[in-house]
C-alpha cells in the first residue's frame, strides 16, 4: 500500500471515530466537514508551518511513538477482556474503522459477539450490542457506568464540562439533572411555555404557505424551527424586532461553527499525550467560539437582569428567568452557579436541536413516501382536530397512530445510535468479561433495534407494530427498545422531544399535503454521526389542505 493511501485510510478512520467520541451534538453541517482530506490538509498545514522546528518535531514523534507503544503493551488487554479484531502497534484498530460506525460495529458484532473490544490509539473501547448486556451496563451496573469519556473540544465547548452531558456522576450532576428534568423540562414547566413554542410553529406554517407548490428542504426548515423553539423557550421576548433577528442569526452561526468543530478529527483525543501541542488548532478555535457563545449568553443575562431590576420581567415564564431566580434563591450545598446556568442553556440548544430535527425529517420522509402511513396519519388528524381548526399541542395525546410513527422512526433511526459513550469509574465484569476502568463504552442501540430475533421484518417501517404493544415506550425499562438510553444517564429531554416531534409533525401533516418533486427517488440512507442524519436531505412540495386561508396566518 502506498504512503498516501495509508495516510488516507488513517484519516478516514480517525474522522469516523472522532464523530463517535464527540459530544452528543453532531450537527447538520458536519456533512461538509467529515472529509478525510480536510483533516489531512489541516494536519499537514500545522506541521509545515513548523519548518524550523522540524528536527525537534521528528525527535518528539519518535519518543512519543515509543512511549505510546510501551503504554499500549503495558495496558494490553488481559485474556479476560472481550474479544475483538487484531490491531496494529500504536494505532490499534484506528486504521480499519469504517466511517459508518453504527453499521460497522453491527457487522463486527456478528463475528466477535454481543460484546467486543477495540483499541483506538491510546483509548480502549467496548461495544455492546445485545439487550442482556445493555441491561448489565445500564441497569445492573448503572452507577459504575454513569460517567462519560469527554473529548478535548467537548470539554472546552461546555464550560470545562460543567454541563449535564459531561459532568461525571456525583452531587453536581444530580443537582443539574434535577434542575433540568424536574424543573425546566417537566410537563408542567413545558406547559407554561407552550405559547413560545406555538409562535415558532405558526411562523413555520406561514413560511411553508408562502412556498406552496415549490420544493422545500424539510430538514433545514425543521432545524431552524426547532432551534427557534428552543431559544424562544430559553429567553422568550428578551429582545424584540431587529435586535432579536440579529442575535438569532449570530447564535445560529456560532452553534453551527461550534458543532462543526466538535465533529473535526482531533489527534489530541486518540493520543492524549499530544493534547498539549494542539496540532490542528481545534482547541484554539473552540476557545474562540466558546467565548463568542458566552458573549451571547452574557448579553442576554445582562439585559434580563436590567429588566428584572426595573421590575419589567415579573411575569416572564421562560427558562432564563426561571434559572436566574433559582440561582438567587439556591442555598443548597451544591449551589447553581452562573457557569452552570450557561452550560444548562447550552445543553438545551445543542442537545435538543439536531436530535429532534433529524428525527422529524426521517419520519416525514417515511410518511410522505408511504401512502398508507400518510393516509392513517391524516385521517387521525382529521378526526381529532378537524379541517376547520389548526392542530394544537393539546391534541397530541389523542393521536396514538402518530405516537406509533414516532416510536417506529426512533426504532429504525435512533437519533443517538451508539448512545453518548459511557465510561466505568472502576474495573467491572460484564457479560463474563473484564471491562477496565476508564474504557469508552458504546451501546449499539441501532443494532438492537434492527435485530431479527427481536423484531419481525425489522427493516420494514411499520408503525402499527407499536399500536398494540404498550410496553414499548421511551422509559428505558425495555432493553429491546431504548432510543433515549436507559438508567441514570437517560436523555434529559424526553418530554420535550416528544412534544416537539408530535406537535411539529401533526401541524405539518394536518396543514399540508406533501409530494416529492418529480423524478426524485426515495432514499432513506443514513449518515453516521453522534446524531444520525439522513444522507440525502428530504425535499418535498407542500400543498395546503385546510379550507380556510386564515388558518395559515
Ligand atoms: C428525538 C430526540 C432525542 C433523542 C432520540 C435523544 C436521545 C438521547 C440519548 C440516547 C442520550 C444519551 C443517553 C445515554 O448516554 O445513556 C441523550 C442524552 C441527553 N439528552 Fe437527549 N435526545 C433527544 C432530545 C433531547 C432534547 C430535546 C433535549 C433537551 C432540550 C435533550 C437533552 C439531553 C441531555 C441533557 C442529555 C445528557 C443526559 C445526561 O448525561 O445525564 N435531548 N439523549
Amino acid at each position: 500500500m502506498g504512503k498516501s493511501t495509508t495516510y488516507n485510510s488513517f484519516l478516514i478512520n480517525t474522522v469516523s471515530f472522532s464523530l463517535s467520541s464527540r459530544s452528543l451534538y453532531d450537527q447538520r453541517n458536519l456533512r461538509m466537514l467529515a472529509l478525510p482530506q480536510a483533516f489531512f490538509h489541516n494536519l499537514m498545514d500545522s506541521i509545515t508551518q513548523w519548518d524550523s522546528l522540524a528536527p525537534l518535531f521528528l525527535a518528539f514523534c519518535g519518543i512519543f511513538a515509543v512511549a505510546c507503544y510501551a503504554w499500549i503493551c503495558y495496558t494490553k488487554p488481559s485474556s479476560n477482556q472481550p474479544p475483538g479484531p487484531p490491531g496494529l502497534p500504536l494505532f490499534g484498530n484506528l486504521l480499519s474503522l469504517d466511517p459508518e460506525l453504527h453499521s460497522y460495529f453491527t457487522s463486527l458484532s456478528q463475528t466477535y459477539g454481543p460484546i467486543f473490544s477495540l483499541r483506538l490509539g491510546t483509548k480502549f473501547a467496548i461495544v455492546v450490542s445485545s439487550p442482556s448486556i445493555s441491561r448489565q451496563v445500564l441497569k445492573d451496573h448503572d452507577i459504575t457506568f454513569a460517567n462519560r469519556d469527554v473529548s478535548v473540544a467537548g470539554r472546552i465547548a461546555t464550560y470545562g464540562g460543567n454541563d449535564i452531558v459531561w459532568t461525571p456522576y456525583g452531587p453536581e450532576w444530580r443537582m443539574l439533572r434535577k434542575v433540568c428534568v424536574l424543573k425546566m423540562l417537566s410537563n408542567t414547566s413545558l406547559d407554561s411555555v407552550y405559547q413560545l413554542r406555538r409562535n415558532e410553529i405558526r411562523k413555520t406554517v406561514g413560511y411553508l404557505y408562502s412556498r406552496v407548490g415549490s420544493p422545500v428542504d424539510i430538514g433545514e426548515q425543521m432545524f431552524l424551527t426547532v432551534l427557534n423553539v428552543i431559544t424562544n423557550m430559553i429567553w422568550g421576548g428578551t429582545l424584540e424586532g431587529d435586535e432579536r433577528a440579529a442575535v438569532g442569526t449570530e447564535f445560529r452561526e456560532v452553534v453551527a461553527h461550534m458543532t462543526e468543530l466538535l465533529g473535526k478529527p482531533n489527534l489530541s483525543d486518540f493520543f492524549s499525550g499530544l493534547a498539549w501541542f494542539d496540532f490542528q488548532g481545534v482547541e484554539k478555535q473552540m476557545r474562540s467560539l466558546a467565548r463568542q457563545f458566552d458573549e451571547i449568553f452574557e448579553k442576554m443575562i445582562k439585559l434580563r437582569l436590567e429588566k428584572n431590576n426595573k421590575g419589567e420581567s415579573e411575569q416572564r415564564k421562560d427558562f432564563l428567568q426561571f434559572l436566574l431566580k433559582l440561582k438567587d434563591e439556591d442555598d443548597s450545598k451544591t449551589p447553581l452557579t452562573m457557569t452552570n446556568v450557561k452550560a444548562l442553556l447550552m445543553n438545551m440548544v445543542v442537545g435538543g436541536s439536531d436530535t429532534s430535527a433529524n428525527t422529524i425529517e426521517f419520519a416525514l420522509a417515511h410518511i410522505i413516501n408511504e401512502p398508507e402511513v400518510m393516509r392513517r396519519v391524516q385521517e387521525e388528524l382529521d378526526s381529532v382536530v378537524g379541517r376547520e381548526k389548526i392542530a394544537e399541542e393539546s391534541h397530541i395525546h389523542k393521536l396514538p397512530y402518530l405516537l406509533a410513527v414516532m416510536k417506529e422512526t426512533l426504532r429504525l433511526h435512533p437519533a443517538v445510535p451508539l448512545l453518548v459513550p459511557h465510561c466505568p469509574s472502576e474495573t467491572t465484569t460484564v457479560g463474563g468479561y473484564t471491562i477496565p476502568k476508564g474504557s469508552c463504552v458504546f451501546v449499539n442501540v441501532w443494532a438492537i433495534h434492527r435485530d431479527s430475533t427481536i423484531w419481525d421484518n425489522p427493516l420494514k417501517f411499520d408503525p402499527s407494530r407499536f399500536l398494540d404493544d404498550a410496553k414499548r415506550d421511551f422509559s428505558g425499562n425495555d432493553f429491546d427498545y431504548f432510543p433515549f438510553g436507559s438508567g441514570r444517564r437517560i436523555c434529559a429531554g424526553i418530554a420535550m422531544a416528544e412534544r416537539t416531534f408530535l406537535y411539529s409533525v401533526a401541524t405539518l401533516m394536518h396543514s399540508f399535503d406533501w409530494k416529492v418533486p418529480e423524478g426524485q427517488e426515495f432514499d432513506m440512507s443514513e449518515k453516521f454521526g453522534i446524531v444520525l442524519k439522513k444522507k440525502v436531505p428530504l425535499v418535498a412540495v407542500p400543498t395546503p389542505r385546510l379550507s380556510n386561508t386564515a388558518l395559515y396566518e
